[in-house]
């Protein structure tokens, strides 16, 4: 992969940058039997602790000593000899953090031979050397089951699933659909498994539909009860575009691409933004995997990108349905990615397809397949599921999102009693099931904060469901009667680790739990009392291969600690709603000893959104972090997601000052607990935590040692011409107002206030050495807004590091790019704040 690396040096100061090239700080290190005194006790703290003031001294002598020679090492453009050590001893570290497998999904089957369970695990890890994430199966019988004990029988080995977009078993669990999606124009491939070997396969051209979406959000993949058919959303074809030849225009159009021939480009056509870049709309597909046929479902039209497709339970002689949902797609399409606040519902429409040729119907609707529409009283609604009779719909909404404009927000649950004849009514009632939480009580269940639902969330009892929804600055596992409502949080109450439901085995559940200083253990979850009102669960730790990690790190991470503070409101007023005055949290990681009454450094980090949350669950990059004598406090101020709705709301209209408050009343509360030092402390965040990050280092030019900014919001004038999502900048500086003000073309005055809100305005103040982490292809902050203003603190005199990553969008999520990022994080941090 190739990357670009800007170090913009300062203008300042190039003494004091030239010292730092001195060229025989390495030589000495290798050639001396003992290191210099001073450096001696640094040398050996654990990976290189050695703060890089002192080694600057000893290099800066080292060139006065020298006759004025001056040959510069070969080393890496960014780097000097000095880093470079602290390159290779905290790259080596990052490594062994990095390969630490994830935990992704899992399914439950019933053992043939009644013994028992089986169960898929899909795990994934980092291959850095080819730059992919690595996607394999491991495999588990689950067998003793009690209250008080269970047995997981694993597989030797895992299996790598390469090319793999999609798995899907069939309801009875005796196939597996596995879809692999092509990287060039090749087809997809459909391949129908059975319990020992590839039943069927059928490839489907581009001309019938493009990639099949597993995106987690349009994405659907539904069997029907007799395992005949599979629904799916696939991109639609790519339309036929004007031919030229050497003769000209070519009237007839040929869908092969013949040599003597060239298309022309046609009509641009909007996509759903960030991480959609390029995909096609959305489209549904049947695929019979008896005859191959596959057949573009009649009667949706382009007017809607639709997803989340399943099957509606078909009574006797009826039709057969699909319920999906629809985002409008005939007007301006904004940015989708983390924005629930685009208007969707569910519609049901009929499974029947002309018999002919398979072909998407566009705009040519079918006139005789009607679109049912289920949900028209409400703004949004997603995630749906039919309970395992039939009976119930339930889905998910985020109507407070697309009401507010906030980008996510509190959600509530529904259901849709299905009729009985099984023909879907746009009447049909439906009833709040759990409604939005507007102001929790302490500790008191703070409303739901989802972004999955399993596909069978379903206890034995056919009314209970079973989430993982935030809470605070956790996660835990619910469950919910969508006949009565009732909430219950059935993870332990007393726990900070986060807890997730992967899979459910009967009515017990396979989970997955961890804390920033633990790496994700299974959990089984058994119902040990029934009586809804007060069951109980019994949560037993299974052994498991997965994920594992080195000896080094397992020991790193016991001498780390972590509490969830809970940070008073300062300035509270007025004109707070009574959920905006509740204490916000914040996740403090520390050594578990404290060396001589010294405070660690501390990194203060910043979650994005800003309607996110950073949650107490394990994260190999901040555990790489806090394992080079870091302490870290990662905020989740008033805005945040778990918090109930008021607090959630009371952001929007005030970005750059009250969450920036927050940040900074949370910094002050750890320092007069005693557990920071104020000489010590760094800032990291990215996207709107790169806009509280260069927030704070203009506000508090004195607070920070280093910052680093991954692509951060540095100047919303710039950003609202430029983004995906434009409205965001309306809403979170207007406020909710900004919903209704939002057009393409900002006023003057509009620009001048979406600069005052911004970090950029207070630039002149900044002193803090700052790194810059950018993707190029980013379409939810682009890279303009970084390099402007990293371009601007250079011509200031400040220190300043960009790196570019070409290939990368806002997530800097490769796997080389999430290295790089970290280890030139650490790297700059230990210069700076050691
Ligand atoms: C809604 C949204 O994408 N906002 C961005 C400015 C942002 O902060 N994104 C978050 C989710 C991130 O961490 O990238």
């Amino acid at each position: 992969m190739t990357k670009t690396l800007i170090h913009f040096t300062t203008k300042t100061i190039p003494l004091f940058q030239w010292q730092w090239h001195a060229p025989f700080f390495n030589s000495l290190l290798r050639f001396s039997h003992c290191p210099p005194p001073f450096l001696s006790s640094q040398l050996f703290r654990p990976f290189s602790s050695r703060p890089f003031s002192q080694s600057k001294r000893f290099s800066s002598r080292l060139t006065m000593d020298s006759s004025g020679v001056s040959s510069f090492p070969k080393i890496p453009v960014g780097l000097d000899n000095v880093c470079e050590e602290e390159y290779a001893s905290q790259s080596k570290l990052l490594q062994e953090f990095t390969e630490i497998s994830t935990i992704d999904k899992a399914w439950t089957f019933t053992s043939s031979s009644g013994d028992g369970t089986q169960c898929m695990f899909s795990v994934s890890q980092p291959n850095l050397l080819a730059n992919v994430r690595r996607r394999y199966m491991l495999s588990s019988h689950i067998s003793n089951k009690s209250s008080d004990s269970v047995s997981f029988h694993w597989a030797p080995f895992p299996v790598e699933m390469s090319g793999v977009s999609t798995i899907v078993p069939s309801p009875s669990g005796s196939k597996l659909l596995v879809i692999r999606n092509s990287e060039n124009d090749s087809p997809t491939r459909f391949e129908i498994w059975g319990p020992s070997q590839v039943e069927k396969e059928f490839q489907v051209p581009r001309s019938i539909h493009g990639s099949v979406y597993s995106d987690g959000w349009f994405e659907g993949t539904s069997w029907n009860f007799d395992e005949t058919l599979i629904a799916y959303v696939a991109e639609e074809p790519v339309p036929s575009k004007p031919t030229f030849t050497c003769f000209g225009y070519k009237k007839e159009q040929t869908a092969d691409k013949d040599m003597g021939s060239w298309k022309a480009q046609g009509d641009w056509e909007e996509d759903w933004g960030e991480t959609y870049a390029g995909k096609r709309q959305p489209a549904l597909f049947v695929i019979n995997i008896i005859s191959g046929e596959v057949q573009a479902v009649e009667g949706v039209g382009k007017s809607l990108s639709v997803g989340q497709v399943v099957w509606a339970p078909s009574a006797e002689n009826s039709n057969q349905y699909l319920v999906f949902v629809g985002w409008p797609s005939d007007s301006r399409k904004l940015g989708i990615k983390y924005c629930y606040n685009r208007p969707c519902a569910l519609y049901a429409v009929e499974a029947s397809f002309s018999k002919s040729e398979a072909s998407h119907s566009g705009d040519n609707a079918s006139e005789d397949v009607s679109v049912v529409a289920l949900t028209q009283c409400i703004s949004s609604a997603f995630f749906p599921r039919f309970s395992p009779d039939g009976k119930y719909l339930v889905f998910l909404s985020a109507r407070t999102a697309v009401d507010s404009g906030a980008h996510w927000a509190t959600n509530s649950l529904h259901r849709i009693d299905w009729p009985a004849d099984g023909e879907p009514c746009q009447s049909a009632k439906t009833v709040e099931v759990v409604p939005v939480v507007m102001c929790p009580e302490d500790d008191c269940f703070p409303g739901l904060y989802l972004s999955k639902i399993l596909s069978k969330p379903w206890l034995s009892d056919g009314f209970t469901i079973i989430l993982s929804s935030m809470w605070g600055s956790t996660e835990a596992i619910l469950s919910v009667n969508v006949l009565s409502g009732e909430v219950s949080r059935i993870s332990p109450s007393n726990s900070n680790f986060v807890w997730d439901v992967l899979a459910l085995d009967g009515d017990s559940i396979i989970a997955v739990s961890s804390s920033p200083v633990d790496i994700p253990q299974i959990k089984y979850g058994v119902l040990v009392r029934k009586a809804s009102k007060d069951a109980t669960w019994s949560w037993l730790d299974v052994a498991s291969p997965i994920p594992r990690c080195s000896e080094k790190v397992r020991s790193l991470l016991s001498s780390r600690q972590f509490n969830i503070l809970k940070i008073p409101v300062r300035d509270v007023s007025e004109n707070l709603t009574q959920g905006a005055s509740k204490p916000y949290e914040a996740i403090f990681i520390s050594s578990k000893s404290k060396r001589n009454d010294v405070c660690d450094p501390l990194i203060v980090i910043l979650h994005g959104g800003p309607h996110s949350v950073s949650l107490s669950s394990f994260s190999k990059s901040l555990a790489f972090l806090s394992s080079l004598g870091y302490s870290l406090l990662i905020v989740n101020y008033r805005g945040s997601l778990g918090f109930g709705e008021e607090a959630l709301q009371s952001l929007p209209g005030k970005v750059g000052s009250q969450d920036v408050n927050d940040v900074l009343a949370a910094i002050d509360y750890v320092i007069d607990m005693g557990l920071a030092d104020p000489s010590k402390i760094v800032v990291t965040g990215g996207s709107h935590g790169g806009f509280l990050t260069t927030h704070l280092i203009g506000q508090a030019p004195d607070k920070f040692a280093a910052a680093c900014a991954r692509n951060p919001v540095c100047n919303l004038s710039l950003m609202v011409g430029t983004t995906d999502i434009p409205d965001w900048c309306y809403v979170e500086s207007f406020g909710t107002k900004g919903k209704s003000i939002f057009t393409e073309v900002a006023s003057p005055e509009h620009l001048t206030f979406f600069y005052s809100k911004s970090p950029i305005l207070h630039i002149s103040k900044v002193k803090t050495p700052t790194l810059f982490l950018l993707g190029a292809k980013d379409l939810r902050v682009p890279l303009s807004n970084g390099i402007q203003y990293a371009r601007a603190l250079k011509e200031k005199g400040s220190e300043v590091k960009v790196i570019v990553f070409p290939e990368d969008i806002h997530g800097l999520e490769r796997p080389q790019s999430d290295f790089e990022s970290y280890l030139n994080m650490g790297v700059w941090f230990k210069k700076y704040c050691s």
